[in-house]
């Protein structure tokens, strides 16, 4: 769906966008995560045409971009960097505008279909209150609904959820997974770690221009080594495990093991009822973690 091979942007002697190969397959929930001025912007804008690339090569949707740009567009839903909308006219107004941009059919098509984005969004109740009058969260889904309005195959957003509360956030987030089951492929980018955790299928990380990581979500998510392991009983599996248990809470023991099969046949041949049994593994915020060199506005103290 996305390809890209030694894309590069330099502005001057900032390289915004450093050597990157993204790989966005069909039916993917892509989530591009990075902190602020870590290259993503620049990225999604040279996917959609609107920047252009310093080196390398991009396809969308087997298209060469920018040289095809046109005739991908279409089956694309596009969100990028604040909704831009008409301020006086209303978000219904500017919808139809918007729509009024593309083909599409009679009066009656066009409104339904303007209809449609809005309900989709959650805004079917706007009234002709003027788009400046919106908060953050309702620009932000008018400009999903001009995204939507043409039932895109993909869909390229930079942070969709930016000025959303949490409950706007859940509301974005099972949208897009509708769409996605629905057959849209998602590409989105964030800087929130959890947003991708909940949402996405696959990740990529960038750090300074750079791809660190690209990979699906569950192979990321490596087993660390421990078992956590519940039980009503846990003395008598602190004796048993003498030594491997790494953190003892209550009715729960972390314990370093590599095979949960094992320790679990160990702990029932000794006579501990086991009620819970789980493989810890690593969080997305450590794969972050690891892949990056430290955020960009700290400073280390020199020696
Ligand atoms: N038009 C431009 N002219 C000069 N430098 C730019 C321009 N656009 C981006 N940059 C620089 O390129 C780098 C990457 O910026 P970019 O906006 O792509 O990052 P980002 O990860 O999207 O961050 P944010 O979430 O803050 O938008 C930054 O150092 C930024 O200052």
């Amino acid at each position: 769906m996305i390809t890209t091979r030694d894309l590069t942007k330099r502005f001057g002697r900032t390289v915004a966008v450093d050597g990157v190969d993204l790989h966005v397959r069909e039916g993917d929930r892509y989530g591009l995560l990075g902190p602020n001025g870590s290259g993503k912007t620049t990225l999604v804008r040279m996917l959609l045409g609107l920047v252009f690339a310093t080196r390398g090569e991009i396809e969308v949707l087997g298209q060469p971009v920018p040289k095809r740009v046109r005739e991908v567009l279409p089956s694309i839903g596009a969100m990028v960097e604040g909704p831009g909308a008409y301020p006086n006219l209303s978000g219904r107004t500017n919808l139809a505008l918007f729509d009024a941009a593309g083909p599409g059919g009679s009066r009656r098509d066009r409104r339904k279909r303007v209809d449609e984005a809005l309900e989709r969004v959650g805004l079917a109740g706007i009234d002709r209150r003027p788009v400046r009058a919106y908060s953050l969260g309702m620009r932000q889904r008018l400009g999903l609904a001009g995204a939507l309005l043409r039932t895109p195959r993909l869909l390229i957003l930079d942070e969709p959820t930016n000025g959303l509360d949490p409950r706007g956030i859940r509301e974005i987030r099972d949208l897009l997974a509708e769409l996605n089951g629905e057959g849209a492929t998602v590409f989105l980018s964030s800087h929130l770690l959890a947003e991708v955790d909940a949402l996405c299928t696959r990740v990529g990380v960038m750090d300074r221009g750079r791809l660190v990581v690209q990979d699906e979500l569950d192979d990321l998510r490596t087993p660390t080594g421990r078992v956590t392991v519940g039980t009503p009983t846990p003395e008598r599996a602190l004796a048993l495990l003498d030594g491997r248990v790494e953190n003892h809470q209550g009715q729960f023991l972390t314990v370093r093991h590599d095979d949960p099969g094992t320790l679990n046949a160990e702990l029932v041949a000794a006579g501990v009822t086991v009620t819970a049994l789980a493989v810890e593994r690593r969080t997305l915020e450590q794969v972050v973690l690891d892949a990056t060199t430290t955020s960009a506005d700290r400073v280390e103290a020199g020696r």
